[in-house]
């Protein structure tokens, strides 16, 4: 069987670490590098000691050493090392899974960009459940396009540094799309202070961050005489990982192109 030769970058991080457990476990795919940053802790020791099962794979902050011999790279680190990595694979055909959210719009159009010389999945969220959330969502907004209130709640860990979260964002984008509006345009983010009242077009966002929350998603469809709750809660990041490991099976027969996980769970309409 020809195996997928998968890097793993930000290999001491939460996300790192259960990629690199996912990858040894997986039987069609072999941890081939791991990237971390100049200076960190773990640098050139076995980046899957921490599973019991070391490998031989030494952590490399130099990207020539960390990729040589992968094909894919699955990168969940922040947007500044994640665009620095894209370069590197856009110029040498290595593949890419991008699961880093908070990026800006010339981050975004980086990555469109590099999709022209490699392919990429592209995706605020890999599990599945949440991308199904996304379809029913679709629908939803849909059916409540009048006299509905939308409002996306998400919480995360206390760790966390980009809010709203990525795919509370994309949420939103799917919300608005359905609605034929423009989120930059009925996005509210925060609210303080004598405010107004709410502008039956806008779709309001609230961020909680605390402990060890792995990632809840909720919007609340609130009309006169009922509410309608639509909630994703991840209990695990295995299913992240899991579904960077279908994203990088479904980039095996591509070259270019920029997909996300729609496209990987054939949920694209
Ligand atoms: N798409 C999805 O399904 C999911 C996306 N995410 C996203 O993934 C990202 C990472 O999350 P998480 O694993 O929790 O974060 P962590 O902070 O635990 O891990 C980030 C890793 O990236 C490394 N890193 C940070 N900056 C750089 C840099 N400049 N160069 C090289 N490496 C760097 C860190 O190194 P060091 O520790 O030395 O700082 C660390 O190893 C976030 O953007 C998060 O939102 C998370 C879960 C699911
Ligand atoms: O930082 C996290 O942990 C997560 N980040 C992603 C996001 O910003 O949407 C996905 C998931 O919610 C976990």
């Amino acid at each position: 069987m020809n195996q997928l030769k998968i890097a793993v970058a930000g290999a001491s991080g939460r996300m790192g670490r259960m990629l690199i457990e996912a990858v040894q476990n997986a039987d069609d795919a072999i941890l081939s590098g791991a990237l971390d940053m100049a200076g960190a802790a773990g640098l050139g020791s076995d980046a899957a000691a921490f599973t019991g099962k070391p490998g031989g794979v030494l952590v490399e902050s130099d990207l020539a050493k960390g990729l040589a011999d992968a094909h894919y790279l699955i990168d969940f680190t922040r947007p500044d090392a994640t665009l620095k990595h894209l370069e590197y694979c856009a110029a040498h055909g290595i593949k890419m899974i991008i699961g880093t959210t908070g990026f800006d719009q010339s981050g975004k159009d980086a990555i469109a960009a590099a999709a022209r010389k490699t392919a990429i999945v592209f995706a605020p969220n890999m599990s599945v459940g949440v991308n199904v959330t996304m379809k029913l969502l679709e629908m939803a907004a849909k059916s409540f396009s009048e006299g509905y209130d939308i409002e996306i709640i998400e919480a995360h860990h206390r760790h966390k540094v980009d809010a709203p979260s990525g795919t509370a964002l994309k949420m939103g984008e799917v919300i608005a799309g359905a609605l034929g509006r423009n989120l930059d345009d009925v996005a509210v983010y925060a609210r303080e202070g004598v405010t107004g009242e709410r502008d039956p077009s806008s779709i309001g966002f609230a961020t909680i961050r605390g402990g060890d929350i792995v990632g809840d998603h909720t919007v609340l469809f609130a009309g006169i005489g009922e509410r309608i709750e639509i909630s994703h809660k991840s209990a695990s990041r295995v299913t992240y990982a899991h579904g960077s490991l279908r994203a990088a099976r479904f980039l095996a027969d591509k070259t270019t192109g920029l997909y996300d996980m729609q496209d990987v769970l054939g949920l694209r309409s």
